[in-house]
């Protein structure tokens, strides 16, 4: 974009065997970005493009289709301008259009996902459950080193039960591109992702842009350039939380550059029961806890109170569990 600052973020090997200094690699990178790309990750290149074609064939189906699917208990299709990532700011809503899998790690909730069926599209299904699963493998594996990037055993997410079902949401989105560029929209508005962490895959159309100054308004952007295979990873609030904020939840969004656009989120969140409270290599009598503990889905749903519509009824998968 003309005049915007191009980031260049760390890069972590995922596959390094020296994993001590992957693991310092990662603590610099998320306490001065909370942004950094992944590589050699295991989610090959030629599956991420059918998994994009995949989506693509999707967003191409005709409105009535896709309404069909409409978002309940928080999976299926979200139409245009249907969320709103900044409550305060005054457009109409995001102009994105997007589509929810809920976790299929619990037996229990996996039954709430939607599917468009196989006669309309073929093997869509396995391709985003295969999606769905390998990015999680990807980031259980990257959690083990955030742990030891933290002075935490390696399983530290595991003995805490933030990883053994965690509620991880994989998010199919579209940007479509002849609103044009557009100082006043967003293609998502600025926000910090609510989880853990959150992998992120692109079609390669720029537009995602990184906020470093929270406070600052009005807000400045910098370009997140696209690395071919890479995953881009973003630290989410609750690991802010749980880091006493040495690890930063930055602020992003997504503008319009005339060109449509496609990306996968993959929101890793703890589960609804997990309460997240600051590691102990975090905090010192000097640096006191800077936030109460509290449930994750506690957290999550005042969160999500925000961002859609507040007057709606909200019903999670981890209300619906608990
Ligand atoms: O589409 C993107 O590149 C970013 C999406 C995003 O930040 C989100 O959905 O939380
Ligand atoms: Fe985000």
């Amino acid at each position: 974009m003309a005049g915007t600052a191009t980031l260049s973020l760390p890069i972590i090997d995922l596959s390094s065997p020296d994993r001590i200094s992957t693991a310092k690699s990662i603590h610099q990178a998320c306490v001065e970005y909370g942004f950094f790309y992944l590589v050699n990750h295991g989610v090959d290149e030629d599956f991420i493009k059918q998994a994009f074609d995949q989506s693509a064939n999707f967003f191409s189906l005709p409105i009535e289709d896709k309404i069909k699917l409409n978002r309940k208990e928080y999976r299926g299709y979200t139409p245009l301008y249907a969320e709103k990532l900044d409550p305060s700011s005054l457009s109409k809503g995001d102009p994105k259009e997007s589509y929810y899998i809920g976790p299929l790690t619990d037996t229990t909730s996996v039954r709430l996902n939607q599917w468009p069926s196989n006669e309309l599209l073929p093997n869509w299904r396995p391709t985003m459950e295969s999606l769905f699963w390998k990015i999680l493998s990807a980031g259980k594996e990257l959690l083990s080193l955030i742990a030891l990037s933290l002075n935490l055993d390696e399983n530290y997410f595991e003995k805490i039960s933030a990883l053994n079902k965690p509620e991880a949401f994989l998010r199919l989105l579209r940007y479509p591109g002849e609103l044009g560029p557009n100082e006043e929209i967003c293609g998502a508005s600025a926000h910090s992702d609510y989880g853990m962490i959150t992998p992120l895959l692109t079609n390669g159309v720029p537009g995602l842009q990184i906020c470093k100054e929270k406070l600052k308004q009005p807000q400045e952007g910098e370009d997140v350039s696209h690395v071919e295979g890479a995953i881009i990873v973003n630290i989410g609030d609750m690991m802010e939380r749980w880091t006493n904020c040495l690890y930063r939840s930055t602020l992003h969004r997504v503008m319009p550059t005339g060109k449509e656009r496609y990306s996968v989120a993959f929101f890793m969140d703890p589960p609804s029961d997990c309460v997240v409270e600051c590691f102990e290599s975090c905090c010192s009598e000097s640096s006191p806890p800077r936030f109460p503990p509290i449930r994750s889905g506690d957290y999550l749903n005042q969160r999500f109170k925000l961002t859609y519509d507040s007057e709606r009824e909200l019903k999670c998968s981890f209300q619906s569990k608990s």
